[in-house]
């Protein structure tokens, strides 16, 4: 049992607040980025990839951001307003600062990584001006993620927003999003995500970005449940903890724990499995499921999208979720 309330009153079901990006995803796999002649140019940027997950499966969505003042702040807003989502709260940069982009190395499936530019990008441009407490006040959940706390005036924009949340009861869900290269240090991190993490009502991340949070350093074996206890002492009533490959663990603050194992993928790589769990997850409990279905959900469409080729693009419709969850069954191997 989860004690997350959602006002079905409120016009809006999902709310982003974060940066809206580029993914460049190599086309050349198995090989180096070194050797990498050609990329596919898709919108990324975590906070993007989970409102247009939720948004695909059905959700009313919107998003509040900013974009940069060029061809690919354009092709951004146009792609979010074909998928439905409100983009009224998407501002443009008029200082010259540029889109994130991530170019993405797929070596072979287990072995993907992502190198970011991130210098002076619009998305973390976003001021406090830019957030509109009736805008946040119509919606039944706002979304925060990590990075966009990495720099002012994002951070503190981050912090009024979540301020708004809590004043209409907008419920919170964070998730984690830790990117080291948009950060200084581990250290000045964890005391960012620590200020928002104790306003937020569900917390999402991987093993590995708690241990950040936590200031556990080279901890391999950090109990899962000591993590969810520490965020049950301030607002969360949901703690998710990813385990990558081995799947997810649930803690809800009545004290039980849920496990969920993974569906099998043809996995072409592994970056986009976060971002789509996170939206089928939050799709999911917002219809009212328990958290064991939410966290199949999530697994479900973690499988859909990491055998795909992009994040954004490859976020399932809830037909093709439903399908695929009619044809495969989820092995559970214990996180
Ligand atoms: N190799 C895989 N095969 C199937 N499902 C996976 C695989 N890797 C991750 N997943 C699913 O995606 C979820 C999130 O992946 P994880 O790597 O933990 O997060 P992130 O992408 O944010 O680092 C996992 O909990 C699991 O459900
Ligand atoms: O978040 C970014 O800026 C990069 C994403 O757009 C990219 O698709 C990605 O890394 C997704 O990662 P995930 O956290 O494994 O879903």
């Amino acid at each position: 049992m989860n004690d997350l309330q959602f006002d079905p009153a409120r016009p809006l079901d999902l709310v982003a607040v974060g940066r809206l990006c580029i993914d460049l995803n190599a086309n050349e796999t198995g090989r180096p980025m070194e050797e990498t002649m050609t990329f596919t140019k898709y919108v990324g940027g975590s906070p993007a990839n989970i409102i247009i997950g939720t948004a695909r499966l059905g959700m009313r969505t919107g998003f509040i951001g900013k974009l940069a003042d060029d061809q690919m702040g354009r092709f951004i807003r146009s792609y979010l307003q074909k998928d439905g989502i409100d983009d009224s709260q998407v501002c443009v940069d008029h200082t010259g600062a540029v889109t994130g982009l991530a170019f993405t190395e797929i070596k072979s499936p287990q072995e993907c990584s992502i190198l970011m530019y991130r210098d002076n990008v619009a998305d973390l441009l976003l001021s406090t001006d830019e957030i509109s407490e009736d805008y946040i006040r119509q919606s039944k959940a706002l979304l925060i993620s990590g990075t966009a706390l990495a720099q002012s005036p994002s951070r503190e924009a981050v912090f009024l927003a979540l301020e708004f949340a809590r004043r209409h009861n907008v419920t919170v869900f964070f998730d984690l999003d830790y990117r080291p290269y948009t950060w200084k240090s581990a250290a000045e991190t964890a005391v960012y995500y620590n200020l928002a993490a104790e306003k937020c009502d569900c917390i999402i991340g991987t093993r590995e970005e708690f241990n950040m949070m936590e200031n556990l350093y080279n901890v391999t074996d950090a109990d899962d449940e000591a993590t969810a206890a520490r965020w049950f002492s301030q607002q969360a009533k949901l703690v998710v903890i990813k385990h990558g490959g081995s799947g997810s663990i649930a803690y809800t603050a009545d004290g039980l724990n849920h496990r969920s194992g993974i569906f099998p993928a043809k996995v072409l790589k592994t970056f986009g499995a976060g971002d789509s769990y996170a939206s089928a997850f939050i799709h999911s409990l917002m219809q009212g499921d328990s958290v064991s279905e939410a966290m199949r959900r999530g697994s479900a469409s973690a499988s859909i999208v990491i055998s795909r080729h992009s994040c954004s693009d490859a976020m399932p419709t809830l037909e093709e979720l439903e399908a695929f969850l009619q044809s495969n069954e989820e092995v559970v191997s214990g996180a």
